[in-house]
């Protein structure tokens, strides 16, 4: 039997173990990852404490063993039965090959039998938090030998460091995507998936300081539902919510990836157009107004149409200059909507 062929079956031998050891490997997410300073300075050093030319650090997959920084040659991966460190995560902590061409697991591999020729193996397995072998630290030469005892003890405190930062990288992403979530909680309407009040006026401040640097038009749109009490009365509360989670999902859709969509309070919208002027605030709101009045909402089986009033404010670097006035033109034209018969759009002053 082919060495190679031998690590393969001790290797599905092991599935059950190897099942377990991968999931603890991928927890880290570290596969395919860019390369890094820190682990080529820790494989550099491991190569250099040992006299070798060559380290490895190593992560073993289900079929591949990954290369995450080396020191001597390049190489990003290998077939995992032509690995020397495919042996690595098979329960001892410490595995040393003094002649590479002697052990029948690894006469055959490539990296023996083609150049670099290699000769020599020596690692430290690579341990999870959980107690799995996830991959190796390891150096090699292309002489047959052995390392000191004191080479061997200080890769293993090498080893130790690897594993260490290999931690540190899988906290700073899992604490980068729990920031990541709490920013979008704390922006988010839950209801309507839009722009909370709070994070709706803080993108307006900032949209109006951009409009003011760099004299561009910025305009804003205010959507009350008509009828909505009502809506609420004759159906219940739960419909009345599916009705504005619908709202919100037809705006989220038909705005642009600048426009700024958010849930002003209660049953009352409001989309941030920067960069657009008067005019053509008032077609999208048009637009919307349609859309809003052709969406079929349901009653259990009912079918139900809602309509909104829309009310166009824009920004004229005169009379209006900040948010609050901004909005309170909005408003007002909202005001005249509403008075003027509802489901309609009023624009400006
Ligand atoms: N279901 C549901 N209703 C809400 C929510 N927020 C506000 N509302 C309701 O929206 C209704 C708004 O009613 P009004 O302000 O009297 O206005 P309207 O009935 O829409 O009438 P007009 O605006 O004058 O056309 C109230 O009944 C609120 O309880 C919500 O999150 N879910």
């Amino acid at each position: 039997m082919l060495a190679e062929e031998k690590v393969h079956t001790l290797i599905t031998a092991h599935s059950q173990a190897d099942h377990f050891r991968l999931a603890a490997l991928h927890r880290y997410h570290i596969l395919d990852t860019p390369a890094c300073e820190d682990f080529s300075f820790l494989t550099e050093l491991a190569a250099k404490i040992c006299g070798v030319p060559y380290a490895f650090i190593s992560l073993v997959d289900a079929e591949r063993v990954w290369i995450k920084s080396c020191a001597g040659m390049q190489l990003g991966e290998l077939p995992r039965g032509q690995s020397y460190c495919s042996l690595a995560v098979q329960g001892e902590a410490y595995t040393e090959i003094p002649d590479l061409t002697r052990d029948a697991r690894t006469a055959q591999m490539p990296l023996t039998l083609e150049a670099p020729h290699m000769r020599m193996y020596s690692s430290v397995a690579l341990t999870s938090s959980d107690g799995h072998a996830i991959g190796a630290l390891c150096v090699m030469d292309t002489k047959t030998g052995g390392l000191t005892p004191e080479q061997r003890g200080t890769l293993v405190k090498l080893g130790r460091q690897v594993m260490a930062l290999i931690e540190l990288r899988a906290n700073e992403k899992t604490l980068e995507a729990t920031v990541r979530e709490l920013e979008l909680l704390a922006t988010t309407d839950e209801l309507t998936g839009l722009h909370n009040r709070r994070s709706l006026l803080h993108r307006l401040k900032f949209e109006v300081a951009r409009a003011r640097r760099f004299r561009s038009p910025l305009s804003a749109v205010m959507i009350d539902l008509d009828h909505f009490k009502k809506v609420n009365d004759d159906h219940g509360h739960a419909v009345g919510d599916q009705v504005l989670i619908q709202l919100g999902r037809l705006l989220r859709e038909n705005v642009r990836v600048i426009d700024i969509p958010g849930r002003y309070g209660g049953e009352e919208l409001c989309v941030i157009l920067p960069n657009t002027p008067l005019d053509g605030a008032c077609k999208f709101a048009e637009a919307l107004r349609q859309k809003i009045e052709a969406q079929v909402h349901y009653a259990g089986a009912r079918p139900l149409r809602i309509t909104a009033s829309l009310g166009v404010g824009a920004f004229d670097h005169m009379d209006i200059n900040d948010a609050d006035a901004l909005l309170q033109q909005a408003d007002a034209a909202l005001y005249r909507a509403k008075h003027g018969g509802r489901n309609r759009v009023e624009c400006g002053a």
